[in-house]
């Protein structure tokens, strides 16, 4: 077997590439990925939907091209850093002496994109041969909502084409022994509401100021705010089964060189909020809570969505992927992580968002799986690392997955795993 040190070497290899958004190097990604891919005799294409945002599609053809594929899915890009904030460079890959990995995005998920590469060459050199096509995808931008990536790739005719039968994408790491699997995931709703109002002195007090009136939606989001967060700390309800709401941005006030104007109530206020609707809530009354309760045309309130993600599937129902019989590729996967000597935790909802939405809106059955074990949750957090023996123990894993999904060959149940759209 090759030497561990070369595998961890490549991995560093490709955190070292710069891909925090809002800038991210995508040039030198797809470079990287295509070498790799040509190491490896994978086919490979390159497929822009946006100018210099390439989704790269590597292809492991199966000896049953009539049967649906099996795609691994991950993004390139990561969240941005404040580098000071760092014990070592974001984009340094830093191994230290306990053997841990630090680097924005070594959780959230170039681990998971690499993995799957390195668990292609490890099933070619024990001379495995996949029945169904194994397809290994990066895309790009799916920290900025994937809709110049995921999104476009979804609605493709090349993506029909690549007839795909389950998805495979992120998970998160568990500070515990066993990993998380995730069936569904809640949809953002970036909400700002404005508030108008009449301006007029400082010293004055008078009622309809816009300050005011956007404050009586504040008081009245952070109610349901703590109504929502107290079924958590209750233990009534796990994170990802809840309505989040937390306040992004506050806006008002006069600028002057020295601050703001002091005396002076402003005409206008506004606020940001990130808003997480769980697959089992029903959008339209959370719609009518806003419109009525949040941004009240009563208080001369008005909103907007920065975000709308849908929370339905384009029949009504929520969009989760069965856990049951009813969807071979959920048990598949348990029974390939027992084989890698894994334990697989309970099925959850992922709390933020992924791109597989844009593969469940389609049917799909989609799985977030990032195989880190005992290993803090640290994506999008400072000095994100990854132990390398969680990297190497993943990539086994990896391997026994798609060593399982690729030799399954029961079609009849494909089908029936797919939502009836
Ligand atoms: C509007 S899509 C945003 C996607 C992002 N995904 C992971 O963190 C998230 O904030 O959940
Ligand atoms: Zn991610
Ligand atoms: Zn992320």
């Amino acid at each position: 077997a090759e030497d561990p040190s070369l595998i961890v070497s490549r991995f560093q290899e490709y955190l070292r590439i710069n891909t925090a958004q809002p800038n991210p190097n995508y040039s030198d990604t797809k470079e990287f990925i295509l070498a790799q891919a040509s190491s490896l005799s994978l086919e490979a294409q390159t497929v822009e939907f946006v100018a210099g945002k390439p989704v790269i599609i590597l292809k492991w053809p199966g000896t049953n091209p009539s049967l649906p594929s099996i795609m691994f899915y991950s993004h390139t890009d990561v969240v941005p850093v404040e580098q000071s904030k760092w014990a070592h460079p974001p984009f340094g890959a830093h191994l230290d002496g306990d053997g841990r990995i630090f680097a924005r995005g070594s959780q959230d998920m170039k681990c998971v994109g690499m993995q799957h590469i390195e668990a292609v060459r490890l099933l070619k050199q024990s001379g495995f041969e996949p029945v169904r096509s194994v397809y290994i995808v990066f895309s790009p931008d799916e920290e900025i909502g994937g809709h110049d990536g995921a999104e476009k790739l979804a609605e493709s005719e090349i993506f029909r084409k690549m007839n795909v039968g389950v998805v495979l994408d992120e998970g998160l790491a568990s500070p515990n022994e066993d990993y998380r699997p995730f069936y569904g995931e809640r949809s953002p709703w970036w909400l700002v509401i404005k508030a108008i109002g009449a301006p007029g002195h400082g010293a004055k007090l008078y009622d309809n100021t816009a300050l005011e009136n956007l404050f009586k939606s504040i008081e009245t989001i952070r109610r349901f705010r703590a109504s929502q967060f107290d079924l958590v700390k209750a233990g009534l309800k796990a994170e990802g089964e809840v309505t989040s709401v937390n306040m992004a941005f506050l806006k008002a006030g006069t600028p002057s060189p020295t601050g703001f104007v002091m005396n002076l109530q402003p005409s206008e206020a506004e606020a940001g909020f990130d808003i997480r609707v769980p697959p089992t809530a029903d959008p339209e009354v959370l719609e009518r809570r806003i419109a009525e309760e949040w941004a009240p045309i009563s208080r001369n309130m008005t909103y907007e969505f920065k975000q709308k993600a849908t929370v339905h599937n384009k029949n009504g129902k929520p969009m989760l992927t069965a856990t049951d019989s009813s969807n071979p590729w959920w048990g598949l996967m348990e029974e390939a992580v027992r084989k890698a000597n894994g334990k697989l935790g309970k099925p959850e909802i992922f709390p933020a968002a992924t791109d597989s939405r844009y593969f469940r809106l389609l049917g799909l059955p989609a799985i977030g799986f990032s195989p880190m074990a005992n290993t803090p949750i640290l994506l999008h957090d400072h000095n994100e690392f990854l132990h390398k023996d969680e990297y190497l123990k993943g990539i086994e894993v990896f391997g026994s997955i798609i060593k399982t999904y690729a030799s399954y060959v029961e079609d009849s149940r494909d089908r029936s795993s797919r939502d009836e759209l």
